[in-house]
């Protein structure tokens, strides 16, 4: 029995912060601004590294209290993805989050994509897949997985014919969905503690819930799979997650509505 080929592409960091609360809420509202707008300048950078395609950059507010933030980046290199973590940790942003969750994979896609005689390299659509830009969704859903290796469950022992009929009825089902949820399938075998990670966009959360229902009544995650905690939460530019803070704070009531650029002119302005 042989391993199947796959395709690997970018690097994937999801980066899951908290807020520490008795931090942030002790600065004052000088302090408060002035980190932010160092933090933007680094926000900046990721998109501006993502506007050159050397790489993506997506942030979010999640739901619920497993975090509050994720910071999700996609380079070339593991070594690329470790300088943006020492970018990160340079900003004041890093000293009022902590780290609650991190994964680490590589954007993965079946091997039998690679057309005989055709260089990957070359392959645009594929190229796109495997380095993809950060979808502009409004909602992410991400979720770590294994395949079981339980007999007489056990994913890695079956032939290829059988796993290529679990991936067909997998992979149609998923189409019903095109155009609603995008998927960034990233392998972990040998990076993280599962197997893979599972990234979902859609512009509406419920649409996960849909699909991920519809997927367990399906044999390969029926019978195969195993999963890990559940984050959903919604993407963010620079300034919404700015406000977003700043209804954190006690004293942003009298505030509401100000965005970075508004701040920045009121700080000017010696407030
Ligand atoms: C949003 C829709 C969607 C679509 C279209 C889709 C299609 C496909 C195709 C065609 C293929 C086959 C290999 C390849 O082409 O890369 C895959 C592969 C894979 N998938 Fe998938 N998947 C989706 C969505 C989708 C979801 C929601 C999940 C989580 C499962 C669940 O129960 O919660 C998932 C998982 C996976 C995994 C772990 C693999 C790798 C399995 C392996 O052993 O290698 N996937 N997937």
């Amino acid at each position: 029995m042989s391993a199947p080929k796959t395709l690997d592409g970018w690097y994937v960091y999801h980066d899951f912060r908290k807020v520490r609360y008795d931090l942030w809420k002790g600065m004052s509202q000088p302090a408060a601004n002035a980190l932010l707008r160092a933090y933007a300048g680094f926000a900046e950078s990721q998109y501006e590294i993502q506007q050159d395609r050397k790489g993506s950059f997506g942030q979010f507010v999640i739901a619920g209290n497993k975090a509050d933030i994720l910071f999700l980046y996609m380079r070339p290199s593991l070594e690329e993805l470790n300088e943006v973590k020492a970018a990160f940790a340079a900003t004041p942003m890093a000293d009022f989050t902590e780290s609650t969750y991190s994964y680490i994979s590589v954007v993965e896609l079946g091997g039998y994509l690679a057309k005989p005689g055709v260089d990957i390299e070359q392959d645009e659509a594929i190229q796109a897949r495997l380095k993809p830009a950060m979808p502009s969704h409004r909602h992410i859903c991400f979720y770590p997985m294994n395949k079981r290796r339980i007999h007489p469950d056990n994913w890695y022992m079956l032939d290829e014919e059988e796993r290529r009929k679990f991936l067909l009825a997998h992979g149609a089902i998923g189409r019903r969905y095109a155009g609603i949820v995008k998927q960034i399938i990233c392998g972990s075998i040998g990076l993280d503690d599962w197997e893979w990670g599972v990234t979902l966009f859609a512009d509406d959360p419920l649409q996960f819930k849909k699909l991920v229902h519809e997927m367990r009544f399906d044999e390969s995650s029926a019978r195969f799979a195993e999963f890990g905690p559940f984050y959903v939460g919604h993407q963010v530019d620079t300034d919404e997650l700015w406000r977003w803070l700043m209804r954190s704070r006690a004293s942003f009531t009298h505030e509401r509505g100000a965005g970075i650029h508004d701040r920045d002119r009121t700080m000017g302005q010696g407030n």
